[in-house]
């Protein structure tokens, strides 16, 4: 499996700020590494996930000028957890807005999960702002991923003991239709129903989003409600509405529009929030990008494995 990496060391922002983008969002945003840099935007998960410190430490901050944003309704982002003109396109006119405001022609993008989502939905609309991406754990939206993790028809097979916490929540009468079920919950009146039924959504995906389940991630479901409902309200959100791709396979039918960009693609054998097989059909459409299946890793961004080839990905673009 050979050596693995460790992230860069910590940093600090040096520039953040809130970007106005409609009459309801206003973006959280910061930089940190080199002002005169190679310009990067990491795309983080969920949707509704948020950015976290860590996420800077994927970029040698000598030679990136990395800007990090929390999506609307995420993070810091306000208003948390709002739904209103919440879809893939406004985030993908978000991302151009924000690199006119930070006076950008080009960056490298970078996203895992949801952020894989996003990357390609961005950089299929704006090929020409685009000088490479690094896609982890790639989640294309399409029906039967959803029906894998979040409708018992999958993952439950192999994390049947936190599937009964998540499924369990929902009455028998229900379950034909679980993310709905979850939906009218999460956008209840009632704020007591909210915050369990996001606890419940966001602990099954902290459980299962690592080889060995990472007890410290699973707490923070249970500790943290604020970023639980953003994180389960606005996933949800995306997933009622087919993450607002007007075909199921929008993403990976696209892919010709991207295929001249620098990219590599690196994903977890063992992820269990977005299986394998996107990346595989990914690669499959998309010959010219590194491809790395990690032989001993799940679904998050820092297990050893993913996060060696991340870090040797984001160093082979830092000098475009
Ligand atoms: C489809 N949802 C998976 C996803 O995008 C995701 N999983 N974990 C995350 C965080 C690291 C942002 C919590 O995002």
């Amino acid at each position: 499996i050979g050596e693995y990496r460790d992230l860069y060391p910590e940093i600090e922002a040096f520039d953040t700020g809130f970007l106005k983008v409609s009459d309801v969002h206003s973006l959280y945003y910061e930089q940190s590494g080199n002002k005169d840099g190679n310009p990067v935007v990491f795309l983080h998960g969920g949707p509704g996930g948020g950015t976290s410190p860590r996420d800077r430490r994927f970029f040698d901050p000598k030679a990136y000028r990395i800007i990090l944003f929390d999506q609307r309704g995420s993070g810091k982002s306000t208003p948390a957890a709002e739904l209103k003109d919440n879809t893939t396109w406004h985030l993908v006119e978000d991302i151009e807005r924000l690199r006119e405001h930070l006076k950008i022609e080009k960056w490298v993008v970078f996203g895992g999960s949801w952020g894989s989502t996003l990357s390609l939905a961005y950089s299929q609309t704006y090929p020409a702002r685009v000088k490479a991406l690094v896609l982890r754990g790639i989640f294309t939206l399409r029906r039967k991923e959803l029906e894998w993790f979040y409708e018992g028809k999958g993952a439950n097979f192999m994390f049947p003991d936190h599937f009964d916490e998540y499924i369990s929540h929902i009455p028998e009468v229900e379950r034909g239709a679980v993310i709905d079920a979850y939906y009218r919950r999460l956008t209840s009146e009632d704020e007591s129903v909210r915050t369990e039924a996001a606890r419940r959504w966001s602990t099954w995906e902290m459980a299962t989003s690592h080889l060995y389940v990472n007890e410290e991630k699973l707490q923070k479901a249970g500790t943290e409600p604020t970023w639980s409902l953003q994180f389960a309200r606005i996933e949800c959100h995306y997933f009622v509405n087919g993450g607002f791709f007007e075909s199921g396979s929008h993403l990976l039918d696209n892919v010709d529009k991207i295929r001249s960009i620098p990219a590599t693609i690196v994903q977890g054998r063992y992820d269990m929030v977005c299986p394998a097989t996107s990346a595989w059909e990914l690669h499959k459409r998309w010959p010219e990008a590194d491809f790395f299946m990690i032989p001993d890793s799940g679904h998050n961004s820092n297990e050893p494995g993913t996060r060696t080839k991340l870090l040797d990905a984001t160093d082979k673009y830092k000098s475009l």
